[in-house]
């Protein structure tokens, strides 16, 4: 069996008033991730992460942010239509390992929705998928809640 290792990184604004739409979970908070989809940063660094596995570009490449067909569209979409690119290469997703880097809401709470949205639009198995939160102990950018970053990590196998 062949595996190979894959790494992504997304970062989104945070503004005032915006819904926040993280692994598929809409969070109540008094601001939220702005893009051109849903901005679902958690999402986006899971698809990267599958396609820079399969050597097979980016999430803009394939879904171009000035594209009107994926404008507002939920990213669990775009991670389903990733999940399908590396089929038609023979390759499976061995696991995920997520980081979100996000001064507030707690992400804890919502980790098992997260999941279960992921893993429902991606097929990759419950046990497979890892998500984690940190603060960044009120420094920079994400410290004062003006964007949120995640990091993503997979394998995947043919
Ligand atoms: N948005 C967040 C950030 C963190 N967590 C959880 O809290 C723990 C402590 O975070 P520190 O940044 O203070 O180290 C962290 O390990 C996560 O379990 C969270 O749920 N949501
Ligand atoms: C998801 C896409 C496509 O709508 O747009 P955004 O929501 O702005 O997100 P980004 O992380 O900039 O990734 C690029 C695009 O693929």
């Amino acid at each position: 069996m062949r595996i190979k290792v894959g790494f992504g990184f997304d970062v989104h604004q945070l503004k005032e008033g915006h819904p926040f739409i993280l692994g598929g979970v809409n969070l109540e908070h008094h601001s939220g991730a702005f893009g051109h989809s849903d901005a679902d940063v958690l999402v986006h660094a899971i698809c990267d992460a599958l396609l820079g596995a399969a050597n097979l570009r980016d999430i803009g490449y394939h879904f171009s942010n000035t594209d009107e067909r994926w404008k507002g569209i939920s990213s669990l979409i775009l991670l389903k239509e990733c999940v399908n690119l590396l089929a038609e290469k023979g390759w499976t997703v061995g696991n995920v390992d997520a980081m979100i880097c996000l001064e507030a809401p707690k992400i804890n709470p919502h980790v098992p929705a997260m999941k279960e949205h992921i893993s429902t639009a991606s097929g990759i198995s419950l046990e497979d998928i890892s998500i984690k939160a940190t603060t960044n102990e009120t420094m920079g950018f994400i410290g004062r809640e003006e964007g949120v970053v995640a990091y993503a990590v997979c394998l995947i196998e043919r």
